[in-house]
């Protein structure tokens, strides 16, 4: 059987199948009734529809696929077989037709793909859209997993892989849609919070939700966040609406007007002060004394950074050397310095090698940091045996903070230059 010629949509196998044959009108309450020795002593996992047979109204049946019909009675449990005895039930072999409906979407993958290719378990929802990152040997058979997954998931309308890792600089995917709707514009719900993206134009993880939780925990109320590569906001709506103040940039201009609609929808308008600039920008506008003055009270000084570009974060810790020679005296003390959550790569595996290599990495832009400083180091995935995304939480000191500016200022023009101020109630 050539896979990739099959019609997924009308599947249907012909198999001849042993099992309990049953009125239409009794099966619910009958597998109701003996769930626990039908589904776990008996493993039975199929309800096939037969049609009507021999006159009689439509019968259900539950099936295994190896079951014997000369099993019965002697390998059944004997509660189960004394209810069949009593119910006037009988176990018959059946000619029966499987489709879709009898399987779930890796059985059926595991039928439809040939041995020796793995199975393409996990994909990331994102609203609609079901996303893959297909191997090179799972390509020939996208079709049929993408209409697999649409046709197992009511709620997935479109299926997408992606073609290239993220190397462009706002991190958007190069996708194809292998089934389904061809429209990446969806809302995706994250708990109580919707967000609004375009797929395809800007940076989106779902899997990163539970990495959000864990940094929001550092949040307390009514504290400022500056949220640097913020995307679409599903960080900065969220510690916005646990009551804190959120400055949150990030260069894409598509990102940014999704960051708008987002804030509105979530009703947080007056809680984040929105940029679609370069983050070193943002960062020198908001420490210089002169700019600050421009923005709210809660905007001008921040508790917590927030760095989200795995690629080059630790080195990206320059721009915080000198603070406090760089800011307001008023604004900015010795004892008002923020705690930074920076991801980003190691090529290390053991936990004492990453600090290490880390250590090294950092104290080229923060040369008074110490190891014995990091409140947390997360592993928030291992890429390859050899390689970790982490994120890593220490405060700035205060010898870092009051040292000399850092003078490596590589402006990143963007498209556009723009802000959005919080409404003021
Ligand atoms: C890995 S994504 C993270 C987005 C968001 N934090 C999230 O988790 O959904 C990194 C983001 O950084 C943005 N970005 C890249 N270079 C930037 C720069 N120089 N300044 C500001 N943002 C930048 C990209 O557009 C992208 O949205």
């Amino acid at each position: 059987m050539d896979c990739k010629e099959i019609d997924i949509q009308n599947y249907k196998e012909e198999i001849q199948l042993c099992g309990l044959k049953l009125a239409k009108e009794k099966a619910n309450s009958f597998i109701e009734q003996h769930r626990k020795l039908i589904f776990e002593k008996m493993n039975f996992n199929k309800v096939v529809n037969l049609g009507a047979i021999d006159g009689e109204d439509l019968r259900l049946i539950f099936l295994k696929q190896d079951l014997q019909e000369q099993d019965f009675p002697e390998k059944w449990p004997k509660d189960l077989v004394d209810d069949i005895y009593k119910n006037n039930l009988s176990v018959i072999t059946q000619k029966c037709y499987l489709t879709l409906d009898n399987y779930s979407s890796i059985e059926l993958l595991s039928k439809l793909i040939p041995c020796g290719i793995p199975i393409p378990t996990g994909y990331e929802i994102v609203g609609h859209i079901a996303h893959f990152n297909l191997t090179h040997q799972q390509l020939p058979y996208k079709k049929i997993i993408g209409e697999t997954i649409l046709h197992k998931n009511k709620c997935i309308k479109t299926v997408v892989n992606k073609l290239e890792k993220l190397h462009n600089v706002y991190r958007t995917p190069e996708l194809e849609v292998i089934a389904g709707e061809n429209n990446l514009e969806t809302i995706h719900k994250e708990g109580k919070f919707v967000f609004h993206l375009n797929f395809e134009k800007v940076y989106w993880c779902s899997r990163l939700q539970v990495e959000r939780d864990r940094i929001l925990s550092y949040l307390k109320p009514n504290q400022t966040a500056l949220d640097l590569f913020c995307g679409i906001g599903p960080f900065s709506i969220r510690a916005a609406k646990m009551g804190c103040n959120v400055i949150c940039n990030d260069l894409n201009p598509h990102a940014y007007d999704y960051l708008l609609i987002n804030r509105n929808k979530n009703k947080v308008e007056d809680k984040l002060l929105c940029f679609n600039n370069d983050a070193r920008k943002v960062v020198d506008i908001i420490l210089n004394p002169i700019s600050v003055k421009k923005y709210p009270k809660n905007f001008q000084h921040f508790d917590h950074v927030y760095m989200n570009l795995p690629v080059n974060n630790i080195e990206f810790c320059d721009v915080f050397l000198g603070l406090l020679k760089k800011s307001d005296p008023e604004i900015w003390k010795t004892d008002n310095l923020p705690i930074i959550h920076a991801t980003g790569f190691v090529k290390q595996s053991s936990y004492e090698d990453c600090i290490s290599e880390i250590e090294i990495r950092i104290k080229k832009t923060l040369p008074n940091f110490v190891k014995e400083s990091i409140l947390q180091f997360q592993v928030i995935k291992n890429v390859n045996p050899h390689l970790q995304m982490f994120c890593m939480s220490f405060p700035l000191s205060i010898e870092d903070a009051l040292s000399d500016p850092s003078k490596a200022y590589q402006y990143i023009k963007p498209e556009r230059e723009e802000e959005s101020l919080p409404l003021i109630k």
